[in-house]
């Protein structure tokens, strides 16, 4: 089989690359240009890009293989996530891999901020010795303001309290135990953080809300001589307010990381010997690269084989470990979606997802979305995948509801039982995991079984009488299918029952023919691949 093709277009580590060239062909151009890059993408199932790349609709329209956007990175500001989900493409980044580096390139800035750190360097190195103009600032005893209590922020927090700092933190989308937590004394308003804080450190994402949150009239609330640091995105900080500040002698100090424009090569920001600049290291460390290379690089190889992937952007957010108590389940969903189409070939009008169990206090959309996936595969194929599968079931007039039972009334501990309507038709499905852990189908209409979703299953409606399951299993014997396990079921006695069988091998449509031959075997017997 030809081996699918990924494009790396910045710089990621070694690691990671060598980790897709296991399954996938690479390009790595760090020096591709836009014009390139545009003429190429349809020939790529794969991109992987940091915070240079720009992922907006052009390329994404060009990219008719894109099958998942890899930020390796944690900001995805630079790419058109809306547009992507529009068109089915999976946005993957890794938000846990550099954090630590970001939290410490903050510190770094900071203390090389309120001790002139860079420019004393800059001097000496040319040649002067001189301590005057150099003279710093305690960190001890000073208030910290952190604005956005996120990973990078709380972070930020606990390294600064070992430096004695008053901790108080603005975010307004966070539980009040995350401050206590971090030791963060909550303000309800960006006003009153501004105007208690000594250092005004910013961790937001890049949002409609936070661009240029500290502006000439934020500036302003500020206490004289604070010291402001980001480390976040460039853009929260309205650098010409930043200058007017250096300016007129509010601000004391100023740290940066990032900028409104990047590259930034000749911003005016850079002529102030109190401001302290890096060029967007945050995340530059070789433990945060090597973190990083190696969870894009998983994630894009999951998302090509059409697995579930841990952090995808455009779809809802699953704590680590809660993704992998649903894994099973979320297959289990997929799999009893799968069984509809290869059954019926009538429309479905609608959906009704029971989920029972201690299952329900947890995060279920994903069952939900593996669900939609699986019933449309059979129709649509490779174009179906987790982050359209709601779209695609939408556009097609299928609804969806969804209902949790907290107790499962089977014997079984979690269970989910799907009816699925068509214009005049009813099919109930319910599914639970066994002991290992793996999909099986508990009943059918009504009709209590047990079956692998697995492999191959032949299902059949039967006669409730003597000789009827003899000839089924000489006829699969006679044609070299082994039967793997076997569940005869009815509901009541000498009616129809139903035989659900997992068997080892395809079985040919001749020998489906056969089986229908068989006296006491009702309507088509029907097998499906899992
Ligand atoms: N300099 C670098 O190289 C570098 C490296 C990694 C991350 N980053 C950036 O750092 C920032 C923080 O990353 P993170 O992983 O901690 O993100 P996160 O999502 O874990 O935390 C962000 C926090 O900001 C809060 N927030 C959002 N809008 C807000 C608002 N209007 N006011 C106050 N709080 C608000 C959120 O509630 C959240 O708690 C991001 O912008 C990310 O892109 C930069
Ligand atoms: O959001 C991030 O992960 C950082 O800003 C790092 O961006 P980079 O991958 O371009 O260094």
């Amino acid at each position: 089989m030809e081996r699918k093709r990924v494009l790396v277009s910045e710089r990621i580590a070694e690691e990671g690359l060598e980790m897709l060239r296991t399954e996938l062909d690479v390009d790595f151009r760090d020096d591709i240009s836009r014009e390139e890059l545009l003429s190429v993408i349809d020939q790529y199932d794969a991109l992987i890009v940091r915070s240079v790349t720009k992922v907006n609709e052009e390329l994404i329209k060009r990219g008719t293989r894109l099958k998942v956007i890899g930020r390796a990175g944690n900001g995805i500001d630079n790419i058109d996530v809306d547009v992507c989900t529009r068109y089915g493409i999976i946005v993957a980044n890794t938000p846990d891999s550099n954090t630590v580096s970001a939290a410490e390139q903050t510190i770094s800035l900071l203390l090389s901020s309120v001790r002139n750190t860079a420019w004393a360097n800059d001097v000496l190195k040319g040649g002067i010795w001189d301590r005057k103009p150099f003279r710093g600032t305690e960190l001890y005893g000073k208030t910290v303001g952190i604005i956005g209590l996120g990973r990078i922020g709380s972070m930020v927090a606990t390294r600064l309290k070992a430096f004695n700092m008053n901790i108080i933190a603005y975010d307004p989308y966070i539980a009040d135990e995350r401050f206590e937590r971090f030791g963060a004394e909550k303000k309800n308003s960006l006003e009153e953080l501004l105007a208690e804080a000594d250092v005004v450190t910013v961790h937001t994402p890049k949002t409609k809300e936070t661009i240029h949150m500290i502006d000439e009239k934020a500036i302003a609330l500020t206490k004289k001589g604070v010291i402001l640091v980001n480390c976040a995105r460039g853009g929260i900080f309205k650098e010409t307010a930043v200058i007017e500040g250096l300016e007129n002698g509010k601000i004391a100090n100023v740290a940066l990381d990032v900028y409104e424009k990047e590259p930034a090569i000749d911003n005016p920001i850079f002529k102030y010997t109190n401001v302290v600049c890096t060029p967007h290291l945050g995340a530059d460390t070789f433990e945060a690269q090597k973190r990083v290379g190696e969870n894009i690089a998983e994630q894009v190889l999951l998302a090509l084989k059409g697995e579930i992937v841990p952090n995808v952007v455009n779809l809802p957010a699953v704590l680590p470990e809660e993704l992998n108590y649903l894994r099973p389940y979320i297959t289990l969903a997929e799999k009893m979606g799968n069984i509809y189409y290869q059954i019926e070939k009538l429309p479905i009008k609608r959906v009704e997802i029971t989920y029972s169990g201690p299952i329900t206090v947890n995060e279920t959309e994903m069952l939900t979305i593996g669900f939609l996936k699986g019933i449309l595969e059979p129709v649509l194929w490779e174009k179906i995948n987790y982050v359209n599968a709601r779209l695609l079931a939408a556009e097609r007039g299928i609804k969806v509801y969804e209902r949790k039972e907290k107790q499962s009334a089977k014997p079984f501990k979690n269970m989910l039982t799907i009816n699925i309507f068509s214009q005049h038709h009813e099919m109930e499905i319910s599914g639970t995991l066994s002991r290992a852990r793996n999909p099986i189908l508990v009943d059918i209409n009504g009709y209590e079984t047990e079956a692998n979703l697995e492999g191959y299953v032949l299902m059949l409606q039967n006669e409730d009488r003597p000789g009827v399951i003899g000839p089924l299993t000489t006829t699969l014997g006679e044609a070299g299918i082994n039967i793997a396990s076997m569940k005869v079921a009815r509901q009541t006695k000498g009616q129809t029952a139903i035989m659900i069988l997992n068997v080892d091998n395809n079985v040919e449509e001749e020998v489906l023919k056969q089986l229908e031959q068989i006296d006491g075997l009702i309507g088509t017997p029907k097998l499906l691949k899992f």
